[in-house]
């Protein structure tokens, strides 16, 4: 009996034990001429299977450069990422890639449609590069966002909001564990920033995924499970 974990251990699971998403200790200076500039200072973050978790915060406050971060777009200099028990941080950009097709969703502010790709074809393409193609999925998809009338349109002949509701679909055709939105309705006018943002949430609450959207709108905070406010490059408190 030497071995085993004390009643403790097992009882007092702490936020960050269960976590899907655990940032710890981030730190990113960029160089402006001479100038290293701190940009994201010791931030701290978890993010737990299946949460709708919104980050806000004044232009400029590092928003964009976190979520890069907890998405293993980009490095830190310092701290670590960790998704699902594996350390994102140690990993070369080859193993990033094949967890961000398998794991991860992505919904960005200008759409980042693949422009000869039809509709169908840009909702396909996550399942398609990691060889699981599964057009039953894709067509469900399609119908779901609405845009059963576009599959063979190109990402030029759409509006704002269809792009944006491909790249939706797109983000949750292969059921991440999560899906990360950087101001997804930015270019929207207000009908459509509403039909899309409320797709997002239905979808990824049928799939499961935890949603970690950046934005400046109020409304979307209200909805959220957890805000994370910055403030020059800080985690507010
Ligand atoms: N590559 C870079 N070179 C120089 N400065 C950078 C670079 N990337 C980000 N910054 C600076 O770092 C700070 C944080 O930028 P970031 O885009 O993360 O802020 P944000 O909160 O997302 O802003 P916004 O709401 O305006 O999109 C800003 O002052 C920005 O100018």
């Amino acid at each position: 009996m030497t071995s085993s974990p004390s009643a403790d251990t097992v009882t007092t699971p702490t936020a960050t034990a269960k976590a899907l998403l655990t940032a710890t200790h981030l730190n990113k200076t960029v160089q402006v001429g001479e100038q290293t500039l701190s940009i994201i200072k010791d931030v701290n973050v978890h993010i737990n299977a299946g949460e709708f978790v919104v980050i806000m915060g004044k232009s400029g406050s590092g928003k964009s450069t976190l979520l890069g971060l907890l998405a293993a777009l980009d490095y830190p200099d310092s701290g670590t990422v960790e998704l699902a028990g594996q350390m994102l941080s140690s990993l070369d950009e080859d193993a990033l890639a094949a967890i961000r097709q398998r794991d991860m969703g992505f919904v960005f502010q200008s759409f980042h449609l693949l422009p000869t790709l039809t509709v169908a074809e840009n909702i396909a393409f996550p399942l398609d590069i990691a060889r699981q193609p599964n057009p039953a999925r894709v067509d469900e998809l399609i119908e779901a966002v609405g845009l059963g009338h576009r599959r063979d349109s190109l990402p030029n002949q759409l509006s704002g909001g269809e792009q944006q509701r491909t790249a939706v679909a797109r983000a949750l055709v292969s059921h991440p564990k999560i899906v990360f939105a950087d101001e997804p309705t930015g270019n929207l006018d207000e009908q459509n920033a509403d039909q899309v943002m409320q797709l997002l949430l239905d979808l990824r609450q049928q799939v499961g995924s935890a949603l970690v959207v950046v934005t400046h709108d109020p409304a979307l905070a209200d909805m959220a499970d957890r805000v994370i406010t910055m403030h020059d490059g800080q985690v507010e408190s």
